[in-house]
């Protein structure tokens, strides 16, 4: 059972607060003065904590910094009579997950502590999840506040910005603010501006007509459409092309939207979360990116921090890694301390997914059911070796650590080298060209028959790249 602290010196409120939260199953531990809270605070810890501002023997907020470093799960909700701004930015500096003026209502007070409860790390020592089975893990103050921007837009619809380096989780943020939010009975809908060629883009968001272009031989919903009652999650869209960025404006200024070749006007009823890697200001100065369009969707910017800046979590998410790989069928392991310490010391480039790929290789390559420093060591050194020879050497370095670590047999070498740059190559290019081989070889300025050829001995299949 979850238990609230409510400190609180009006004795009608606190009556009638904590009999709504035992109503919602809650027990609740009410106090009435700064002393009396501190000492419930010994030894404790609550699921929330709710507090007034004026107490008899103090002020409420003046002293939450030392509550929340020696709480640092526990989101406080302040209840102020004080409905001044000056209260309200003190309580959100104070990193108060939520402030109500009074009166407030008690409903939407039961609902936020609901919330809390839900998005609240928890003490699990191995993996923190928050709320609602969503594996969003780690505990560092640097993902607290994460979380509490989470919360801010949950029972609203304003448009999120998700900043942060590839890899950091931008996508399970705009999941998490889907699946705990009020939407979250309608679909989620993705979709990666980087992936999608640039003359489809318009049309996988809005949608087409029958024969609005060449290829379009039935009338396609678009994701817009597809995410109505929803969330539309954007991706990656500092690449959207501008043309589709001012398409995109359109549509969100406007709240309605028209199938490419269409007439008729669709009224649309999406929240919109959108998540970029790339640092959008720049863009705006050099005209790639449209001004207008960046303040539309950044509303509420949420900025995850690299995982280099929050080592704290490390420790939780491999586990956390160990766990989700047993569940995916891999053999359950043990992580010894010393190799633990050693991804502490990583800078992780690639952030949360680079850590999550050295966990299951590590599982898969492990020796025993424990992983030990050496095999981390290994595979550290190995990664480091890519990486610095990709952005130290350039690509010619790199295919000799190819060589040298696949060692092709002799006869079979340039064959070998040939295929192994040509796979991902020609994968990439029918990616961006959506499966049309033409394309492709155009792009790549190769014959279209080499390129078919080429695919055939590859085994690789050109419709995998098609949408
Ligand atoms: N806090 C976290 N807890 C658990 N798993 C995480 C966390 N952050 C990221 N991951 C995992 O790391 C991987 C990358 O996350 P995600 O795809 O959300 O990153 P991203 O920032 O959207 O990346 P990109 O910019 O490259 O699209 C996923 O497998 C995701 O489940």
């Amino acid at each position: 059972m979850h238990n609230i602290l409510l400190v609180e010196d009006d004795d009608a409120i606190a009556t009638v607060v904590s009999a709504a939260l035992e109503d919602d199953g809650y027990s609740v531990t009410r106090c009435a003065s700064i002393l009396e809270r501190d000492k419930a605070l010994t030894g404790q810890s609550y699921s929330v904590m709710l507090t007034d501002v004026m107490l008899t023997d103090g002020d409420g907020i003046e002293s939450l910094p030392e509550v929340t470093a020696a709480h640092p799960a526990m989101p406080i909700i302040i209840l102020s009579a004080q409905n001044t701004l000056d209260t309200a930015v003190r309580a959100t500096d104070t990193g108060a997950f939520e402030y109500f003026p009074k009166p407030f209502d008690l409903d939407e007070l039961s609902r936020a502590v609901n919330q809390a409860v839900g998005t609240r790390a928890e003490q699990s020592p191995d993996t923190e999840e928050a709320g609602g089975g969503l594996p969003l893990v780690g505990r560092s103050q640097a993902m607290q506040g994460v979380y509490r921007m989470i919360t801010r837009v949950l029972r609203n619809d304003l448009t999120v910005l998700v900043l942060g380096e590839s890899g950091t989780g931008k996508e399970l943020v705009a999941e998490a603010i889907h699946q705990l939010g009020h939407r979250k009975s309608g679909p989620f809908v993705a979709v990666n501006a980087a992936a999608i060629p640039s003359d489809l883009i318009e049309s996988e968001l809005f949608g087409h007509e029958k024969g609005a272009f060449t290829g379009a031989v039935a009338q396609s919903i678009g994701k817009f459409e597809q995410a109505n009652g929803g969330t539309l999650f954007l991706d990656e869209i500092g690449d959207m092309p501008l043309d589709a960025q001012t398409r995109l404006l359109r549509a969100l200024q406007s709240g309605k939207i028209r199938r490419v070749g269409g007439r008729q006007e669709i009224a649309i009823d999406v929240r919109i979360v959108a998540a970029t890697n790339r640092d959008l200001r720049p863009m705006i100065a050099a005209g790639t990116f449209r001004e207008d369009l960046f303040y539309r969707l950044n509303v509420v910017p949420i900025e995850i921090p690299p995982l280099r800046q929050r080592r704290d979590d490390i420790e939780a998410l491999a586990k956390h890694f160990l766990k989700v790989a047993t569940e995916e069928g891999l053999p359950a392991r043990q992580i010894d301390p010393a190799a633990l310490n050693i991804l502490k010391d990583q800078n992780w480039p690639g952030n949360v997914r680079e850590l999550r790929n050295a966990m299951f290789r590590l599982i898969v390559m492990a020796r025993d059911d424990v992983i030990e420093a050496d095999s981390v060591a290994a595979i550290i050194e190995d990664m480091g070796k890519t990486v610095s020879a990709i952005t130290e050497h350039g690509f010619g370095k790199t295919l000799y650590l190819w060589l040298e670590q696949e060692s092709p047999s002799p006869g079979t070498v340039y064959h070998a080298a040939t295929s192994a740059f040509e796979k991902p190559l020609f994968e990439w290019a029918l990616t961006q060209k959506g499966g049309n081989q033409l394309k492709a070889a155009q792009l790549l300025g190769i014959n279209r028959n080499t390129l078919r050829k080429r695919i055939t001995e590859l085994k690789l299949t050109a419709d995998d790249y098609g949408r």
